[in-house]
């Protein structure tokens, strides 16, 4: 237990997927696990561990923006124990090439400003494990799953009032997509040491304001949870 979570320590999994929405959560784990049990329910940050082809998987939200994240993270590695940690996030695109719906594996995040900078600078920069990458890449060929891997953008602000400008430096860079977590992920798993991956969907162009409804999400995220359950599975 934890002042955040109050589930017991051999609760979780040694690896835990993790998306942002508590919604998202509790979707793939009625979904995709065998026989799962809801072991956090505190401030609705829900997290969940089953089965997945014989092997014990946990769940966990993490809310939204690094601090959230980190709580949720720091609490994952040091008290439960976990392992490997891999997001399933929803991303904007920062490119046309990365359409709506696809799927973008971060290579390596970049934090979004100097702000940004300090907080992540707690733990140095980092990036995925390279086994997981190299997994997640080739069962997403394996599986049809239109996605990209690159450079990632991880921003500590949503609603900016230099609104998609702020991002020119980092797409002039090539970054496909902005999420509000991987750079976190890979950082404190680097310091924790252990393994990471961040895979997040595409639900809004930042480019051309296209975006997908809310009520569409979940049946976005079948290939991401397969293609995330699938590199768990095998880690
Ligand atoms: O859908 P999740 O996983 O929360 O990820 C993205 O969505 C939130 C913003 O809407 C941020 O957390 C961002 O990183
Ligand atoms: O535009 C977006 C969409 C999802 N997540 C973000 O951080 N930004």
């Amino acid at each position: 237990m934890t002042p955040h979570n109050e589930a017991d320590k051999d609760d979780y999994a040694d690896t835990v997927l993790l998306p942002g929405d508590p919604q998202r959560a509790e979707w793939m784990a009625q979904t995709f696990l065998e026989a799962p049990r809801c072991i956090n329910r505190r401030r609705g940050t829900l997290g969940f561990t089953g089965l997945f082809r014989g092997k014990s998987i946990s769940i966990q939200a993490t809310g939204i923006g690094v601090s959230s994240f980190l709580i949720y993270a720091h609490e994952l590695l040091d008290h439960y124990g976990a392992r490997t940690l891999i997001r399933t996030g929803t991303c904007g695109s920062l490119t046309a090439r990365a359409k709506l719906r696809s799927l973008v594996i971060s290579q390596s995040a970049q934090a979004e400003s100097a702000q940004s900078g300090q907080v992540f600078g707690l733990y140095g920069p980092a990036g995925p494990d390279p086994a997981l990458l190299a997994s997640s890449r080739a069962k997403a060929v394996e599986f049809g799953i239109d996605h990209h891997v690159g450079l990632t953008v991880c921003s500590d602000i949503f609603y900016h009032p230099d609104g998609r400008a702020r991002f020119a430096d980092a797409r002039a860079q090539g970054a496909l997509a902005v999420d509000m977590e991987t750079s976190a992920l890979y950082g404190i798993s680097e310091h924790f040491g252990a393994r990471a991956l961040s895979m997040c969907v595409v639900v809004d162009n930042i480019e051309t304001g296209e975006q997908t409804d809310y009520s569409e999400r979940q049946a976005l995220f079948t290939d991401m949870s397969r293609l995330a359950l699938a590199v768990a599975a095998e880690s």
